[in-house]
């Protein structure tokens, strides 16, 4: 099976490599010139929780593409998604495959771009979600941060023929989870994401952050109101290996309990791997939004992501404050006009039982 993937930093990297290394024909797409001109020297060097290799890669700018592509994987950041999709329209037809392979909620503004072009996009786009970390650290060079799944899935619900190949060219990487319910899981990913940007108001190690169970009541708020908001949406939310819906259900202290429970294991699930490596000083501390903002010193995907949970809420009438007040605080934090620090879990703390949401 013929890949392309456009967007080849961590997630797109790392599954480029582990396809290219099992005989897979991919190619890695990039717009960062630098970047895939050291794929094409030297190949992608990975570091990381699976220890240190060089795979040599094909890769190219998304200018030099020519002919069919074969499934193409979206990987870029959720902003880039639809130009990224744009760019390779010319070069799509009825039978082509386009998988949004990254967070957010980007099949239906891939759909619409396909439609627009006179394309049957809900036939052509499947969904994804990467559930494994990594991050871009150099040209040429992706740190593997830690383990976890891949769910995949048509948005149709369907096992079809090209999901199973697919999956299977996927599994060179890590386990692939065919889902008939893959817009439930983008859901999931959605709602759990509001505690990952809540531990980006600092520039702290996640286990001081979510870690923390003060912390972690605050974020469990957050997490609470963003499933109210899929409930409004009559959304069924999926659960995956970090999260489970049925935890932040919260009525009683008890239920608190679960749903701290919960942000442990997942704080757990994504260490474990890398407390199994000493040797190796992860750069990655944080979550994809704090690399964007504290290493990267660029705009997160919280605006494209995140700030769709609150479009949906306000079409369904839900009550959004909680995850309004946060997202607005990392605006402010890209936008120079607040410090990142544990100064900002304070007010929101404050914030939080102002609107009578503090967890029982
Ligand atoms: N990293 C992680 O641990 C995880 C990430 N994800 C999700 O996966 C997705 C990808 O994240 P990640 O791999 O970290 O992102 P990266 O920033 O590492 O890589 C994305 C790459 O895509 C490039 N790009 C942007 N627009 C285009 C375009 N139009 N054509 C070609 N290349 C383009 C970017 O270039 P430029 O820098 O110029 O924008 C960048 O090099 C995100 O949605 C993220 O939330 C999910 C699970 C874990
Ligand atoms: C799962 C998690 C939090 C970790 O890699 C992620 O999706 C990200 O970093 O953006």
């Amino acid at each position: 099976m013929k890949i392309t993937i456009l967007g080849s930093g961590a997630i797109g990297g790392l599954a480029g490599a582990y396809m290219t290394k099992t005989g897979h024909d991919v190619l890695l797409v990039d717009r960062w010139a630098e970047h895939v001109a050291a794929l094409n020297e030297k190949g992608l060097f990975i570091d990381g929780v699976r220890g240190e290799m060089t795979v040599p890669v094909k890769a190219a700018t998304p200018d030099q593409l020519e002919g069919s592509l074969g499934a193409v994987l979206i990987a870029t950041k959720s902003q880039h998604a639809v130009e990224a999709l744009k760019q390779v329209i010319p070069l799509l037809n009825a039978d082509s495959c386009v998988v949004s392979f990254q967070n957010g909620f980007n099949e239906p503004d891939m759909i619409a771009a396909l439609n627009e072009a006179g394309l049957p996009g809900d036939r052509i786009v499947m969904g994804s979600i990467p559930n494994y970390g990594g991050a871009l650290v150099d040209p040429g060079y992706v740190e593997f941060v830690h383990e976890g799944p891949i769910q995949l899935g048509e948005l149709n619900g369907e096992m079809t023929p090209r999901l199973q190949e697919l999956g299977e060219a996927l599994s060179a990487l890590t386990e692939v989870q065919y889902s008939s319910h893959i817009w439930g899981q983008i859901w999931a990913k959605e709602v759990y994401a509001s505690q990952v940007v809540f531990s980006a108001l600092a520039d702290a190690k996640i286990r001081d952050t979510l870690g923390v169970e003060r912390y972690a009541r605050i974020a469990g708020a957050v997490v609470k109101e963003a499933l109210e908001i899929a409930d409004a949406n009559g959304i069924d939310v999926q659960a995956f290996d970090f999260f489970d819906p049925m935890n932040y259900r919260v009525k009683t202290a008890g239920d608190t309990q679960k749903l701290l429970a919960n942000i442990n294991h997942a704080i757990w699930l994504l260490k474990k791997d890398q407390d199994t490596k000493p040797a190796h000083s992860f750069k990655k501390k944080g979550s994809g939004i704090w690399w964007d903002i504290v290493y990267r010193k660029r705009p997160s995907e919280t605006r494209s992501s995140s700030g769709k949970l609150i479009d949906f809420g306000k079409k369904t009438g839900a009550d959004t404050r909680l995850n309004e007040k946060l997202f607005s605080m990392i605006y402010e934090i890209e936008d120079g006009k607040r410090e990142l620090g544990f100064h900002n879990f304070d007010e929101l703390e404050a914030y939080t039982a102002s609107i009578g949401k503090t967890l029982p």
